[in-house]
């Protein structure tokens, strides 16, 4: 009989799920104080309006492919810092890393919506993202996705090959500016680009994907976290160095004359970005 290790259920990551756990704890605190019933019956209120929201976007968008659930499922099966502590992965990985059911089924419609045949992705992990895209795109349709840590991609590439749409997929194991030079010198364009690796990385990408025009005229880019857990918009003095260089991101796009650009509040924050110029 084989043993199924139990590991740590995913923690919250959005600004949403962490305003949900603060409440929370919140109201259990209250219980234990003599809170007069009022506050105690408003605080729960607002625990079940906050809590109720994340299931109820669940289960009122179209489910994922079966490809997708078992994708998930290993990710959240896999000890990433086992694999880390023994080299396996160049960094400490997480399960946490992956964008999951609401923005994979966001990033198809952006993909339906586009008429997307040629998708750029920065960032892969362990291909959710990528394939729940290039489960959007045409037959002829084609998926490049930059990737640094070899383990993830051959771990992806596993999922892609049992997958009817996997096969649009290409992996780049390689920095990912690395690689983004190299398509930009081979005249590489395409319809819509996702970023999601090095959030310290973040400027240069949109910089490159912009002055070298790897995005086609009409093109999309997506960009993902770009709330960073509610980080940009606390006091600079509560940011990580990932919240600190999505602040200045976010910045950088708000002040470039080339684009426009809207923010939405899907789970960890999506920019979509336009050029105009
Ligand atoms: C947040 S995860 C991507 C999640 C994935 N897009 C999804 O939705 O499931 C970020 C990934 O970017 C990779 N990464 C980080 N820095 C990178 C770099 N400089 N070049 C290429 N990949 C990088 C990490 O190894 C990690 O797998």
């Amino acid at each position: 009989m084989t043993s199924i290790t139990e590991l740590p259920p995913a923690r919250p990551i959005t600004p949403h799920s962490i305003l949900v756990a603060q409440l929370q704890q919140t109201l259990k605190l209250a219980q234990q104080q003599n809170v007069p019933a009022e506050i105690l019956d408003s605080l729960q209120q607002a625990v079940q309006l906050a809590a109720g929201l994340d299931p109820y976007l669940d289960d009122y968008t179209t489910p994922e492919s079966s490809a997708l659930t078992a994708l998930a499922q290993r990710t959240s099966q896999e000890d990433w810092s086992k694999r880390f502590s023994d080299g396996e992965t160049v960094r400490q990985l997480e399960q946490e890393m992956l964008s999951g059911h609401l923005e994979g089924q966001t990033l198809k419609m952006f993909v339906h919506m586009t008429k997307a045949k040629r998708i750029l992705e920065v960032g892969m992990f362990t291909g959710y993202s990528a394939l729940a895209m290039a489960e959007a795109l045409p037959s002829d349709g084609q998926l490049i996705a930059c990737e640094v840590d070899a383990y993830v991609a051959q771990f992806a590439q596993a999922c892609f090959d049992t997958s009817p749409d996997g096969d649009k997929i290409v992996v780049e194991v390689a920095p990912a500016l690395e690689t983004l030079h190299k398509l930009a010198a081979s005249k590489e364009t395409f319809d819509l680009i996702f970023i999601d690796a090095d959030k310290k990385e973040y400027v240069e990408y949109f910089q490159i994907i912009l002055d070298r025009d790897l995005l086609a005229p009409d093109g999309l880019i997506c960009v993902d976290n770009t709330l960073l857990q509610g980080q940009v918009y606390l006091p600079p003095e509560q940011r990580t160095t990932n919240g600190e260089a999505i602040a200045q991101f976010n910045a950088v796009v708000a002040a470039d004359s080339r684009v426009e650009q809207v923010l939405l509040p899907i789970r960890d924050g999506v920019t979509l970005i336009r050029r105009v110029a």
